[in-house]
């Protein structure tokens, strides 16, 4: 099993350096920054990571073809790749609806849109040109940069298999993965490959402490914002109640914070969430290796105290 770390750039700059440096040291092989618009700049962040590191890879975690127009996309991952000697990945997916409705962005056909976008960004940083003449001038230090599909959604997931060099599932229960991982196997039959040729990334909200309830307490946040956000096919699968993406949406959009993590209950938690001291974490992170995942991306909070829990974290890295 890999290990990743998301990071949210949006704590201040030199804080994302020092926990990205941490987990390095630690163990961590990925590093996956997120791309919204009210956060720190992500190619920014990542070009500084780049000096700043010297193993783990980096790459947005998740970037879209929206909001850039992909040669834009193209030129940014193949700098990023020439700063890191080599460490770039690019992490691309459909992006969120809400950050879209704040920018005026028609969120139109979004596999088709990334389908091109991967196809534009790999002939780019190839080296060679689009139908329209555009190239770019230079090429990066990586043959092929690796890159990731941020995928939920049975086409989508099927289309990461297509096309993809690995995928980031924003999931953490082995339900979801038992799932995804046909979706996937599909997709990349079906273009001639092999899903062995796929790293399956586990995006998981998680939360580490040595006390357990700390832990928990920690990730009700994330996991109140993670309901708000799931789709009845997910509720569905986890025998939640149909109201669940209502009823936290509410909560949210009225910024009713203390209520939405009062609302969290235990099911929830299993549904959405790992959490717990790192005993708990392994048998957990176990169970998702069962299910094909090959990368447990250690995601939003990581833990009541960071860099503490990332340090946790690299405890149990030698143990997969
Ligand atoms: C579009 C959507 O795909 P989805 O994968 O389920 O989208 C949910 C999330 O993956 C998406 O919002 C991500 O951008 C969220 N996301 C992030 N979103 C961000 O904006 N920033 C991030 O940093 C970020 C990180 C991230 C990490 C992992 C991850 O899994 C998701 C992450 C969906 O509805 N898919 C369905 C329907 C597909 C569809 O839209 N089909 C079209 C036509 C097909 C076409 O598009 O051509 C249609 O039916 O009209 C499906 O896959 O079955």
């Amino acid at each position: 099993m890999k290990f990743g770390i998301e990071i949210v750039p949006s704590m201040p700059i030199d804080e994302v350096v020092e926990v990205v440096k941490l987990a390095e040291d630690v163990g961590f092989q990925y590093a996956w920054i997120t791309d919204h618009y009210n956060n720190r700049y992500v190619y920014q962040v990542l070009a500084l990571l780049a000096k700043e590191t010297e193993t783990i890879r980096i790459g947005p975690g998740i970037t879209n073809p929206y909001v850039r127009n992909p040669a834009i996309t193209a030129s940014a991952i193949a700098t990023l790749d020439e700063i890191s000697n080599g460490r770039a990945n690019l992490g691309i997916g459909p992006g969120d609806k809400a950050t879209f409705d704040k920018l005026g962005i028609a969120w139109e056909k979004p596999i088709s849109r990334i389908k091109e976008a991967i196809s534009i960004v790999r002939t780019l940083t190839a080296g060679e040109a689009l139908d329209t003449g555009a190239k770019l001038d230079y090429k990066p230090v990586q043959e092929k940069i690796p890159v990731y599909m941020g995928a939920q959604g049975p086409m989508m997931l099927k289309t990461a298999g297509e096309v993809a060099d690995g995928v980031l599932i924003n999931a953490s229960n082995p339900k979801d993965f038992e799932a995804a991982v046909p979706n996937i196997k599909e997709g990349a039959e079906a273009a001639g490959r092999s899903i062995d040729e796929i790293d399956v990334a586990a995006y998981t909200c998680t939360s580490v402490d040595e006390d357990p309830e700390k832990a928990a307490n920690a990730a009700k946040i994330v996991v109140a914002f993670i309901a708000a956000g799931s789709p009845p096919f997910v509720l569905e699968r986890h025998g939640l109640p149909a109201d669940t993406q209502q009823k936290f949406g509410d909560l949210i959009a009225k910024g009713d914070f203390g209520g939405a993590i009062a609302a969290v209950d235990d099911a929830l938690m299993e549904a959405f969430a790992i959490v717990g001291t790192p005993d708990d974490l392994v048998p957990k992170i176990e169970a998702l290796g069962e299910m094909g995942v090959t990368q447990y991306v250690v995601g939003s909070p990581i833990g009541p105290d960071m860099k503490k829990s990332i340090k946790l974290v690299g405890d149990i890295i030698e143990s997969f």
